[in-house]
Order: C-alpha cells, then sequence, then structure tokens
C-alpha cells in the first residue's frame, strides 16, 4: 500500500501558506467531485471491472515468446505508460541482458520520438528476425507514430520478412488507418477502449503487452489497481489520500502555485514522473470550462530527479518565487542496495557516510530537501513506496488517474479532451505538404510575422 505524508503541506509548520481548515474547507466540494468521477464511470475505471483486456493480451503469450526484442512504436499515452512500467518494474540494464538472464522475456524497446539518429540507434541494436513492433495509436493519425511506422515497414519489407509475423497494431476497435490495414493484411491487433484516452491507457493493451512482454505481472498491476480504486473511493475527505490531495493542490492552484512538481527520489520512479507530467497537463490545462468560459486553467507539471536536481533545482525552488507545490517520491525498499565503506576514517567530510548505504543517504536527502523547502514556505508532500513492485505500481497508476479527474471535476473542466494540440498538429500536415491542410502554415509564412537573425 502507498503511504502519504501531507505533514508539511499546511501554514501549520510552514508558517505561510494554507491552514488546514482553509483546505478541508472545501471537504463537501472534493468529496461530491469524487462522487460525481465515480458515478460517470470514465474509461480507465471501467476498464478494472473485467479482465478483458488482461485475457486480449495473455492470449499473445506464445507468440510473442517467438520474439527476442519488443519495439513499441508510439508517442505520448501511446509511449508514456510502456516507459513507466518498463523502468519501474524493470532492471535498469534489461536490455543489455543475455535471452538466458532475462529466461526468455523481451527486450523493449520504446520508438517515441522522429529524432532519426536515435530511431536509427534502436534499430542497430535489434536482430530484425527475432523482432516484434506494436504500432501503438489510438487514433491513426499521429504523424510520429505513422512516420515511424512506415520507417520500420520499410525496413521489414526490404529485408523480405513476413510483415504480418513482425508487426502487431495496437489502436481504436473500429476507426483508423491501422485498424483497416490490419483487417486488409490479416496483421494481428490489440484494443483501445474508445471510452480510454492515451494519456489514461497504461492499463489497457497499450501499456499491458509490452509489460507482459518482458515478464512483468500483468494480473498483479491489475490487482494493485483495484485495491486502489477501493481505497480512493472512501469519501472521508479526512483519510482519502487522492481528496487530501485533490484538496491541497486545488486549494493552491487557486492560491496562485501553478506549478507542479514531482520529484522521485529514485531512478526507476522517474519515468513515472514522465507519465504524470502528461496526465496532469493535457488533462488539466484547458482554455474553456464546461459552461464555455474563458478560464486558461492548468498547472504546470515539472517533474525533478532527486537527489541529482537538488544540485540544480532546489536552490530556486527554495528561494524563487513562490509558485510551486512538491510532491516527493520515496522508496523505502531499493531492488539492491551499496554499502559504503569505511575508508579514510580520519577525514571527517568522508568518514560520517562510512557503513552507511547508499539508499539510507538519498532517502535522508529527501527529509532533508522536504524540511529544507518547509523552512522555506514551500507546500511539499512525500508518497511512499515500500518497495517496486507490480501491486504497488498499479496503484500509483490508479490514484493519479483518480486525483486528475478528481482535480477536473473541482475546476468545472473536461479532463478527458486535448483540443489545444490540433492547431500544431494541423500546422505539421500544412508544414508535411498533406492535402487539405496547404493553409495553416501559410500565414506564418509572410514576412510581417518573421524575425530572423
Ligand atoms: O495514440 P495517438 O492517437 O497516436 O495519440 C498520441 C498522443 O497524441 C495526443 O493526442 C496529443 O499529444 C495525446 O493525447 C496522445 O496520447
Amino acid at each position: 500500500m502507498l503511504k502519504f505524508d501531507f505533514s508539511f503541506a499546511f501554514k501549520e509548520n510552514l508558517g505561510t501558506g494554507l491552514s488546514k481548515d482553509e483546505v478541508f474547507n472545501n471537504r463537501e466540494f472534493a468529496k461530491r467531485s469524487l462522487l460525481d468521477v465515480i458515478e460517470s464511470e470514465p474509461g480507465f475505471l471501467r476498464i478494472l471491472k473485467t479482465d478483458e483486456y488482461l485475457d486480449e493480451v495473455e492470449a499473445l503469450k506464445d507468440w510473442v515468446k517467438n520474439f527476442d526484442t519488443l519495439v513499441v512504436v508510439g508517442i505520448g499515452g501511446s509511449a508514456l505508460g510502456n516507459l513507466a512500467l518498463h523502468a519501474s518494474l524493470k532492471p535498469m540494464n534489461w536490455n543489455l541482458l543475455s535471452e538466458e538472464e532475462r529466461e526468455g522475456n523481451l527486450r523493449v524497446f520504446v520508438v517515441d520520438n522522429v529524432d532519426p539518429h536515435f530511431v536509427g540507434s534502436v534499430i542497430e541494436q535489434i536482430d530484425l528476425d527475432r523482432t516484434l513492433f506494436n504500432v501503438i495509436s489510438k487514433s491513426g493519425t499521429t504523424a510520429e507514430a505513422m512516420a515511424n511506422y512506415l520507417v520500420v515497414r520499410g525496413i521489414l519489407e526490404k529485408r523480405g520478412l513476413d510483415i504480418s509475423e513482425h508487426l502487431i497494431f495496437t489502436t481504436d476497435p473500429e476507426k483508423g488507418v491501422l485498424r483497416q490495414i490490419a483487417k486488409e493484411e490479416g496483421i494481428r491487433t490489440l484494443t483501445i477502449p474508445q471510452d480510454v484516452g492515451g494519456r489514461f491507457s497504461v492499463l489497457t493493451p497499450v501499456g499491458l503487452f509490452s509489460a507482459m512482454a518482458e515478464g512483468i505481472d500483468i494480473r498483479k498491476l491489475y490487482e494493485g489497481a483495484r485495491n486502489g480504486v477501493k481505497r480512493y473511493s472512501e469519501s472521508s475527505a479526512d483519510t482519502n489520500p487522492v481528496l487530501v490531495n485533490a484538496l491541497l493542490h486545488y486549494s493552491y492552484l487557486k492560491d496562485g502555485k501553478s506549478i507542479s512538481v514531482m520529484m522521485p527520489y529514485s531512478n526507476q520512479l522517474y519515468l513515472l514522473a514522465d507519465w504524470y507530467r502528461q496526465l496532469w497537463a493535457e488533462s488539466l490545462g484547458k482554455k474553456y470550462d464546461l459552461d464555455g468560459n474563458v478560464v486558461n486553467t492548468g498547472q504546470t507539471p515539472v517533474k525533478a530527479l532527486g537527489a541529482v536536481d537538488q544540485h540544480s533545482q532546489i536552490q530556486l525552488y527554495n528561494e524563487g518565487p513562490k509558485d510551486k507545490i512538491v510532491t516527493f517520491l520515496k522508496l523505502e525498499k531499493f531492488p539492491g542496495d551499496l554499502q559504503i565503506p569505511e575508508l579514510h576514517s580520519e577525514i571527517e567530510a568522508l568518514s560520517y557516510l562510512g557503513g552507511k548505504s547508499l539508499s539510507e543517504l538519498l532517502n535522508s536527502e529527501q527529509e532533508g530537501t522536504a524540511m529544507a523547502l518547509t523552512e522555506n514556505g514551500v507546500p511539499n508532500l512525500t508518497l511512499r513506496f515500500d518497495e517496486l513492485s507490480e501491486s504497488s505500481v498499479g496503484e500509483f497508476i490508479i490514484y493519479y488517474e483518480l486525483l486528475t479527474a478528481v482535480m477536473g471535476a473541482m475546476l468545472n473542466i473536461n479532463p478527458y479532451d486535448q483540443p489545444g494540440v490540433e492547431l500544431g498538429k494541423k500546422i505539421t500536415y500544412s508544414l508535411m505538404g498533406r492535402k487539405g491542410y496547404e493553409a495553416f502554415a501559410g500565414k506564418f509564412s509572410e514576412k510581417k510575422w518573421r524575425f530572423e537573425l
């Protein structure tokens, strides 16, 4: 079970900011918002009521064993969940291990960006004959995912490999070009349910397939998420960590804290902060509220890595603008630890470290940073994992999905759409010569718009 420490989030300890009374003033509003979310049964909650998606993915278990490597091709919500599961639940050197060391489980690479050097370097590391490519796109129109699909397909064709054996598509059950191509060519498919948006889709086949392929127990992931739903659906605002956190983030946002920092003190947890960044940004960053008023709301998610970013960001967080609320992610038990040898006992600047472990140092740094922020009046909270396991990561995912949806309800916006991404996509189509989109970039090529040196 995840543990939450909200001690340093209130005026009582900060000496500034919002008091418990001020924050909990909105408790009825938060409770109603949570109830509304649960009653509306968004797709990310509905999927946990069935084993349908687990079964769909597990039906491919034997076929997957034909391969040594899985390459996920997708971007945003079609990539970040895969990366987060891979980083948090597999050893950091997983893709460097031999097949025996991996006990037949697959290496997993995620190709999201269209940086040619990045894509090329992944291709160089794989044995095409033993590689399966999972092209993930809900819409089937995202330029980056489609371009990388074409690149990969081109390479497979050139090599004379059987396309329908080396490709699988994860996409909308009915719509889109990937569905169409799959039907025509007999390519296997997995479903992205229509009621689940990309950034909420990690517990659909989007995230489950690569997780299963690399040996993650996807049923345990569901178990953690399902237990999380029970725990976080509870309606007491004083004991439900979703409600406390929603109240905190909502109240501090209204109070001018426009930045939400997530700072894991663990390299393995770092990509969970990346996943959270898309979830918080695309869900809550909205121009209009549900009544059509222009609100331009949202809270900018920032990720930082402890202890590394203590030496890069903390000066700003402590002494810069008071516009942040910070969430630390802390890991109690690391998969492995290193003892610091007792050397140089005569040098005081080194001797105090001897005999301690690296995890002890890292976690002391987290506590020290939390206390320093508190001294400086920066509200912060700590979310603690006892250890990294499928069930704790599953719980974390549902915790943040629910928190985001409740925040959306409190802000009276739609957390499930992303209209603000569309214009940039259309201008890109225009720049790339896509038919029907000619006009979108034209305007900005006029001389009066330019200031180039
Ligand atoms: O799965 P798709 O449709 O390719 O979309 C990828 C990503 O692009 C967006 O639509 C816009 O960034 C995200 O919401 C989504 O996760």
